[in-house]
């Protein structure tokens, strides 16, 4: 180096040196004769420790650098670029990845030395083996993965894995550089798909999708899509997709979803059709008769409504089992739909009682001749091995528009026409007029208002005397039943005691009735009165539906009352519903010592059998016969017949309504026992009857 000013050449050069990021050794003689302030901090060394150093100090051995040498001698005395990355040592013996060039200063000399440029390319070997390692696992991963996983890149298929090309049937490599819309359906399907997700993977949405697409085979299979496009893909557009076959999880939901409607539906149908006939239930045809209105009323056209309802079902029902009942209401189903139209239906609302929705008739008389088919399909017997039973049903019919614009209205009133004709006799069909629609409302008036009237101690017991007509003692009194309304005054039992029935309030009514008797019989016992036998009239109702027997028990434990001084008055229809229920049930109320009457017998079906198997204590002759005794030969010889049959079965008779001295002395002629009317007393409330008590305790039965 020159000791004068440095030139403008060597500043710059020096200026180089000290800047440069590479370092910058010149080696002469295999001395370190200078170097930048780079290649010295590449190495570890002080800069100007550095200068003066053996080169072989920058690497790990001699031979390390022999080696070197070698390799290079023959580049460098060519004059040629000597290059190599190569591990160095630095100065504490750590080692430094050097990417090195080298240059002799003049070829023809080695002895100019050599310029030596390095590099730490430490830091890039790094990254890239790195690199490497992520790219292996990458690939373990994509060839490992037991779900498909796929590239694209703007729709063509870059990479995908094993996994990929085996669910949709490839062979390796077959699907790369292909558009992915070869594993769709068709194109349209991709075109679809592509509008399912295209804007929402753009904005960076991760995907879930569920879809199907389609294998090598044409077959297609169900597959579960997770996409999304990759952040750092510049320009290009790829995207990555983790796709796995979900075929079998889609057959399960789809058997499921299958099971699932098939229940719904067959929830559908019960909710809509009644279980044993099949036939459409009441919520199915006010359903369809709202239809049918709206049609009809467009087309001027009339509807019918029939209520039909099986004479005696319930006494079938309870003789031949419920069984043989069930299958009688299958066979007068398809009976009764091989009278009807399609447009026609035909409903069961449960029981024996189906209703009939008859549509599209051009005019009323229509609505007949649909009944005479109805009347001729159900006369011949039905046959339910070994029985053959012949049926009679009562029809009651309500038609649109004359009747009713609705659902309610017409059926209330097809039921009101319907009740009609089973008071009118079997086999009868009747049609709605405005009449009963007047009985129908007094008939709602008198339910709501009998809640009332037990609730609120309307009710009261009226006794009318009996007397014995050979001692003309006093022997007994019938309770009977008075309503004292509060505007109505006192109503009859006549009005009251069928709407009692028919809505079961007779049951806690009926109740009040034996438990009053039994107090009050008490109360006279205990006032020092002759023991009476009184007697209570029982409804078939209470005896079908009511706790009866318990009823009875605790009223005569409650009261005292001796029970052989309490008769039940039964009609002789009840006694007809000759099951074993009801011949174990008298029997058990029997044993608790009460008494048992026939009212009003001579009107029903009289059977001497079951007057014994009841146990019947005494008869009550029916007022009607009693009434005309002395001008009616028929009746008089009825009331005969009866005196004398029952004095043959040891049982008492007593007359009732007997209002003149005239019929009392003929029945006390005819060997009455006992009797009972307007001509001894009235029925009196409990009061007057306890004065009747004290005034009369021996009447002479013709005195009157
Ligand atoms: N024309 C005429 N009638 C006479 C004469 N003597 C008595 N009567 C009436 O004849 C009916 C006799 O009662 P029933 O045949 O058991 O007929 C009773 C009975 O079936 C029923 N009934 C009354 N009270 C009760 C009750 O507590 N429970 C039940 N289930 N039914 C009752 O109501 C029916 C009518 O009772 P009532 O109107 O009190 O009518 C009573 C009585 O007042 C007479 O000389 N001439």
């Amino acid at each position: 180096m020159n000791a004068s000013a440095p030139s403008q050449l060597e500043l710059e050069y020096q200026a180089i040196l000290q800047n440069a990021w590479v370092g910058i050794l010149l080696t002469r003689r295999r001395v370190v004769e200078h170097c930048n302030p780079r290649a010295a901090e590449l190495f570890g060394w002080p800069q100007g420790e550095l200068i003066g150093q053996p080169a072989s100090v920058l690497y790990f051995s001699e031979s390390d650098y022999a080696d070197m040498g070698q390799q290079a001698s023959h580049l460098l005395g060519a004059g040629q670029l000597f290059e190599q990355e190569r591990l160095m040592r630095k100065r504490d013996g750590s080692a430094v990845h050097c990417h090195l060039r080298a240059k002799p200063i003049n070829p023809a000399n080695s002895a100019d030395g050599t310029i030596w440029i390095l590099e730490d390319i430490g830091e890039r070997k790094r990254s890239e083996s790195q690199l490497r390692r992520l790219l292996l696992q990458q690939q373990a991963i994509l060839e490992n993965a037991s779900v498909g996983i796929l590239f694209t890149c703007d729709g063509l298929i870059q990479h995908c894995n094993p996994r990929f090309e085996d669910l949709l049937g490839y062979a390796p490599g077959e699907l790369l550089g292909n558009s992915a819309e070869v594993f769709f359906s068709s194109p349209d399907d991709y075109q679809h798909f592509g509008l399912a997700i295209g804007s929402r993977l753009a904005a960076g949405e991760r995907i879930d999708i569920e879809w199907r697409n389609r294998r090598r085979d044409g077959s297609l299979v169900w597959f579960r899509h997770l996409a999304r496009a990759l952040p750092q893909a510049g320009e290009e557009k790829i995207t990555i997709w983790i796709s796995d076959d979900i075929s079998q999880r889609k057959a399960v939901e789809h058997e499921l979803a299958n099971a699932h409607a098939e229940l719904e539906r067959r929830a559908h149908f019960l909710a809509y059709h009644d279980a044993l006939t099949g036939l459409p239930n009441r919520l199915l045809l006010q359903d369809r008769l709202q239809l049918a209105l709206a049609h009809a009323e467009r087309e001027h056209q009339h509807l019918a409504l029939l209520c039909l309802d099986l004479d005696n079902f319930k006494h079938i029902n309870d003789t031949l089992g419920h069984a043989t009942g069930d299958v009688l209401l299958q066979q007068v189903t398809q009976r009764l739909l091989g009278c009807l139209r399609d447009t026609d239906t035909l409903s069961r609302q449960g029981g024996d009682e189906f209703i009939v929705l008859l549509t599209h008739l051009g005019d009323q008389h229509a609505t007949l001749a649909v009944l005479g088919k109805i009347t001729a399909c159900m006369q011949a017997p039905f046959v339910l091995d070994p029985h053959e039973l012949v049926l009679s049903f009562s029809i009651g019919v309500a038609l649109f528009p004359n009747d009713g614009r609705d659902f309610d209205t017409l059926l209330r009133k097809a039921d009101m026409a319907m009740y009609r004709a089973k008071e009118s006799g079997r086999n009868s069909h009747h049609f709605f007029n405005e009449d009963m629609g007047q009985q129908a409302g007094e008939h709602l008036r008198l339910r709501s208002g009998l809640r009332r009237a037990l609730e609120q101690g309307e009710l009261q017991l009226h006794y009318q005397p009996q007397f014995d007509l050979r001692s003309g003692a006093l022997v007994g009194a019938e309770a009977l039943l008075r309503w004292q309304h509060p505007e109505q005054g006192l109503i009859a039992p006549a009005r009251f005691i069928p709407v009692a029935e028919e809505s079961g309030l007779i049951v806690p009514i009926g109740a009040w009735v034996i438990e009053e008797v039994c107090r009050q019989g008490r109360t006279w016992l205990d006032a020092g009165h002759p023991p009476l036998l009184l007697a209570v009239n029982l409804s078939a109702v209470q005896f079908k539906r009511g706790d009866l027997e318990d009823t009875l028990r605790r009223a005569l434990q409650h009261s005292g009352l001796p029970a052989h001084q309490l008769e039940l008055e039964l009609t002789e229809s009840l006694l007809l519903h000759n099951t074993h229920a009801m011949l174990d049930l008298v029997r058990r109320l029997k044993r608790m010592g009460v008494k048992l009457a026939i009212d009003d017998f001579g009107t029903g079906y009289s059977s001497l059998s079951y007057l014994k198997r009841f146990e019947v204590d005494k008869l009550k002759i029916d007022q009607t016969f009693v009434r005309d005794l002395l001008t009616d030969p028929d009746d008089a010889a009825i009331v005969r017949a009866i005196i004398q049959m029952a004095a043959s079965l040891g049982l008492r008779t007593v007359a009732e309504g007997v209002e003149t001295a005239a019929v009392a002395e003929r029945i006390a002629a005819l060997g009455c026992d006992e009797a009972q009317g307007y001509h001894y007393a009235r029925p009196m409330p409990a009061a007057a009857f306890t004065d009747f008590l004290q005034r009369t305790a021996k009447i002479r039965p013709n005195s009157s």
